[in-house]
């Protein structure tokens, strides 16, 4: 076809034309849009739906990897218009007017298995992108928000949740013949291909879900939680707690922490499953019984006699045949010493020899590990293993099994990079002791294995013998008897024509060919274990490549769904539990508030009423007592007149005695008041506040206990002579006695001041000044008899009642001078408020603190319930986002065709 017949000539497209098998075409082009380009399909059918997906593809495919950092396309995929100019890959075949050649659609159906791991590769590195961002972002929301790791599995919850499938079991190493696990619902199957003879999903494993057995991975949930915690199992290896028990016993944020170092470790995990996917080489191991034709087996792969051959074991170390091209074009043999780490970039790591000197390094054992083996291939892209134009094949010879190399080659096999054991066995010998250890080994981590019963030509009974061999392979790997029609195959490997070493030019000589007639059948035969091998291989590299991301990604997006199921839920009910306690804080804010003031304000008018109360007491108490005094029964007895002294002193003592009980009264009193005060302002305290508040005694003793209340309580004042005489009654009294003689009052006032101490002169111009000097001559002398006599008896008689009466008056003078009275009374008062003040003061700051609690708990809350609100958001796109990308995952389907089954399909 040329450009002008094709519309977008770089695309695949192709013309109307018999298929190979002469069976009338279909064209794809019938009823569709003229701008789409012209797919066909070869065969008698209608458009299968397989191949309808294929065109679809084909319309929405680059054919190569795109960038996966387009944000945009990640969630869309990359959707090219049919007319958009793309790159087609080299080598894609433009079928011709005369119709599509056998070769041509092998080719064909290479690149269409190309187009679809390019689609997949793509779709699975996006996913991975998206979900390291969505972990990063876990991370970080883990960091302010601890996240709730899920105590047990609630289907219903689960069940509850949008698009919530049942998750896939996580399968432990690689147990690959142990899929009848009813106990855990099955992943949902994915699209199924359309024809497939490798396999019945029903009846036997898959090698999609045999390869999906991977081993621990660093998961953040496990499956099964209500049974244990697998990945918290090697933090928390503690005593006899199961794990379960040991998580939920742990600190919230202590889980937190391990989630994130769980995170951690399935990001690393995911960087490396991304490079993974993007690395293309695919590494194919041969290993069998020693002399089983392993190296023939390998030559004749290659169409070139490479290895060596021969009767007796030769093969002692790990040939690893590579195309040219990985070493600069250049044929020849790099041998590594033993102990050393090959890197072809660095010459010390290995021995250039040339092909020809194969045959003596790789019986020399005692020096090199292994050797890598750079050759041409002869074949053309399409029939070559090494370099298909579809994947980089190195193909591994290894040494013959036996005690010493078992170990290592077994070794060999479970590396990640070897995506296919092919086991050669002796069709004469069949499975030995070792062979048998071998495989069944390998068949746990492999599932799969391809097997070549190899000499069948020796073989005279040879359905006999393939009886047997199956019989032995069904035991041996009942996965690879399953698709024995695939993986076991009986050929010659020495009937196969190889060139033989290189020719002149640096191009191999050709083929020999063997004798036609009689290897026709044998060439048929592997001619048939070419195309499953180079099936099985590529098959294998979707799956050994693709299918641990699809899987690791299906199983990471579960454990984030589940785990943003759990923390939306909790973060809802946080939420709600929080705006609750928000709106019932506001109020109780508010009335703390308010009974801070009136609590404030009770003790206040507490302290001052006291205060007030205990003053005027006080004062009204002493002013009595002391206005009360001179006339109270101090009950002292008068003496005589020979012990007035003593009994003025007594009557001072009792008199002040009086008063200082009267002051002690009224401090006990206010003792007594204070004490009511204190448990006042306890009450409030312990109403607004709460018991703490009651922790303090008051002890009412220590009151007035001090210096200066003892100062202020005491009083004292001098007796002297006058306190004995009343001279205001002893002159009421002669008045009356004397009916106002003037003789008396002359008496009175001579003998008074005379008994006063007065000086007689001052006596005498006194009374002159009264009666004259004339009256005075005639009248003094019995005048003063009279007077002293008179004036003298009064006065003693009258001690007892005149003293008492003279003291307290005096004493009251004295008290007032001091301002006894009020001083003790704001005394006492002072120290009512000063007693009260404590507790005052401490239900203040007890009700200050209890409000600014309340402030910061609310003020807590609030921002408890805008983290929370930012969680539940954050959960709510964490569910939408994984759900997204598990959807992407999920539409990943690493069950296309295969190039090989491609080749069987009706297009
Ligand atoms: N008749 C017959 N002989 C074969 C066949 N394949 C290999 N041989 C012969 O078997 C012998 C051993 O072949 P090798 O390829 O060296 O065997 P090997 O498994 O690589 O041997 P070691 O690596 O040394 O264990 C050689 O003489 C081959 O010619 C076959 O299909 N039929």
């Amino acid at each position: 076809m040329t450009d002008e017949q094709n519309p977008n000539p770089r695309a695949p497209s192709f013309d109307a034309g018999s298929s190979h098998d002469g069976q009338p075409e279909t064209y794809f082009s019938e009823g569709q849009p003229p701008v789409r380009p012209n797919y066909m399909t070869v065969g008698a059918g209608s458009t299968s739906q397989s191949a309808s997906r294929l065109m679809d593809m084909l319309d929405h495919d680059s054919g190569y990897g795109a960038s996966i950092s387009d944000a945009q396309s990640t969630s869309r995929g990359w959707v090219p218009g049919p007319t958009e100019d793309r790159p087609t890959p080299s080598g894609t075949p433009v079928l011709g007017e005369g119709g599509n050649s056998e070769h041509d659609r092998r080719l064909l159906a290479s690149h269409i298995h190309q187009l679809y791991y390019n689609q997949n590769k793509t779709s699975l590195g996006r996913a991975i992108t998206r979900t390291v961002d969505s972990l990063k972002r876990l991370q970080d929301m883990n960091a302010s928000w601890p996240a709730h790791y899920p105590q047990v599995q609630k289907s219903e919850s689960i069940s509850q949740s949008p698009r919530h499938e049942p998750r896939p079991s996580l399968q432990h190493s690689a147990t690959t013949f142990e899929q009848s696990d009813t106990s855990s619902p099955p992943a949902r199957p994915g699209p199924r291909r359309a024809d497939t003879n490798l396999r019945d999903r029903d009846e036997a494993e898959s090698s999609s879900s045999a390869a999906q057995n991977a081993g621990p991975e660093p998961r953040l949930v496990t499956p099964e939680l209500s049974k244990d915690f697998s990945i918290l199992k090697i933090d928390l290896k503690m005593g006899a707690l199961s794990q379960t028990e040991l998580v939920h016993s742990l600190e919230k944020t202590s889980i937190a922490s391990l989630l994130d170092g769980q995170i951690s470790k399935s990001i690393r995990h995911l960087y490396s499953l991304r490079e993974r996917i993007e690395d293309t080489s695919s590494k194919v191991l041969v290993t069998g019984d020693l002399n089983a034709g392993k190296s023939t087996f390998c030559n004749a792969l290659l169409r070139r006699k490479v290895l060596p051959e021969d009767q007796q074991p030769c093969t002692a170390i790990f040939c690893e045949v590579l195309d040219v091209r990985e070493n600069g074009g250049v044929e020849e043999v790099h041998a590594v010493p033993m102990g050393v780490v090959y890197n072809r970039n660095n010459e010390s790591t290995y021995h250039v020899f040339n092909l020809e000197d194969l045959e003596k390094i790789v019986v020399d054992n005692e020096r090199y590990s292994m050797c890598k083996i750079y050759v041409k291939d002869i074949r053309s892209v399409d029939e070559s293993l090494l370099n298909n134009g579809v994947v980089d094949i190195a193909l591994i010879d290894a040494p013959g099994l036996n005690n010493d190399s078992l170990k290592t080659t077994a070794v060999f096999a479970r590396q990640e990079e070897i995506d296919v054991v092919v086991f050669v066995v002796s069709a004469a010998n069949h499975f030995t002791l070792s062979a048998k250890e071998f495989i069944f080994n390998a068949a746990r981590e492999k599932a799969y294995i391809f097997m070549v019963v190899n000499g069948f030509d020796n073989i005279r009974d040879k359905q006999r013998c393939k009886e047997m061999v199956l019989k032995q392979v069904h035991h041996l790997s009942p996965a690879t008897f399953k698709e024995s029609s695939e993986l076991v195959h009986f050929v010659s490997s020495n009937a196969i024509p190889v060139a033989t070493g290189p020719v002149a030019g640096g191009e191999p000589g050709s083929p020999v060919p063997k004798d036609k007639g009689k290897e026709k059948e044998q060439m048929r035969d592997f001619d048939d274990l070419e195309q499953s091998l180079r099936r099985f291989v590529l098959e294998k590299r979707a799956r050994s490549k693709l299918a641990p991301a699809k899987t690791y990604l299906t199983n990471v997006l579960s454990d984030l769904l589940s785990l943003a199921t759990v923390n939306r839920d909790v973060a809802a009910s946080e939420l709600e539990r929080v705006t609750k306690s928000l709106e019932s804080l506001e109020p109780e804010l508010d009335s703390s508030r308010k009974a801070n003031n009136e609590a404030g304000d009770s003790a206040d008018q507490a302290i001052e009423g006291t205060a007030a109360e205990c003053y005027q007491f006080t004062r009204e108490t002493l002013n009595h007592t002391i206005s009360e005094i001179g006339t109270a029964d101090l009950g002292v007895e008068y003496p005589g007149l020979l012990s007035a002294y003593q009994f003025a002193d007594d009557i001072k003592d009792a008199m002040l005695a009086s008063v200082t009980a009267a002051v002690s009264g009224c401090e006990q009193r206010a003792r007594q008041r204070t004490v009511e005060g204190v448990n006042m302002i306890k009450q409030l305290g312990l109403l607004h506040i709460g018991q703490e508040f009651s922790n303090f005694n008051f002890r009412s003793e220590q009151m007035f206990t001090k210096r200066k209340d003892a100062l202020a309580r005491y009083v004292d004042f001098e007796i002297d002579a006058t306190d004995f005489f009343d001279i205001s009654s002893l002159w009421e009294r002669q008045e009356k006695l004397l009916g106002g003689s003037m003789a008396v009052t002359v008496a009175g006032v001579v003998g008074g001041r005379l008994i006063g101490g007065v000086s007689w002169v001052d006596g005498a111009l006194g009374v002159a000044r009264v009666v004259g000097v004339k009256n005075i001559r005639h009248m003094i002398i019995p005048g003063l008899i009279a007077t002293v006599v008179l004036a003298a008896s009064y006065a003693i008689s009258s001690i007892p009642s005149s003293l008492p009466r003279r003291l307290s008056t005096k004493l009251a003078a004295q008290l007032a001078e001091i301002d006894y009275t009020h001083s003790n009374a704001t005394r006492v008062s002072a120290e009512v408020r000063r007693a009260l003040k404590f507790p005052a003061d401490n239900l203040r700051v007890g009700l200050r603190r209890s409000v600014e609690k309340l402030q910061s708990k609310k003020d807590e809350t609030a921002k408890l319930k805008a983290e929370t609100e930012g969680a539940r958001k954050y959960f709510v796109g964490l569910l939408k986002e994984s759900n997204d990308i598990r959807t992407g995952v999920e539409r990943v389907d690493l069950e296309g065709p295969a190039p090989g089954v491609a080749g069987s399909y009706d297009f």
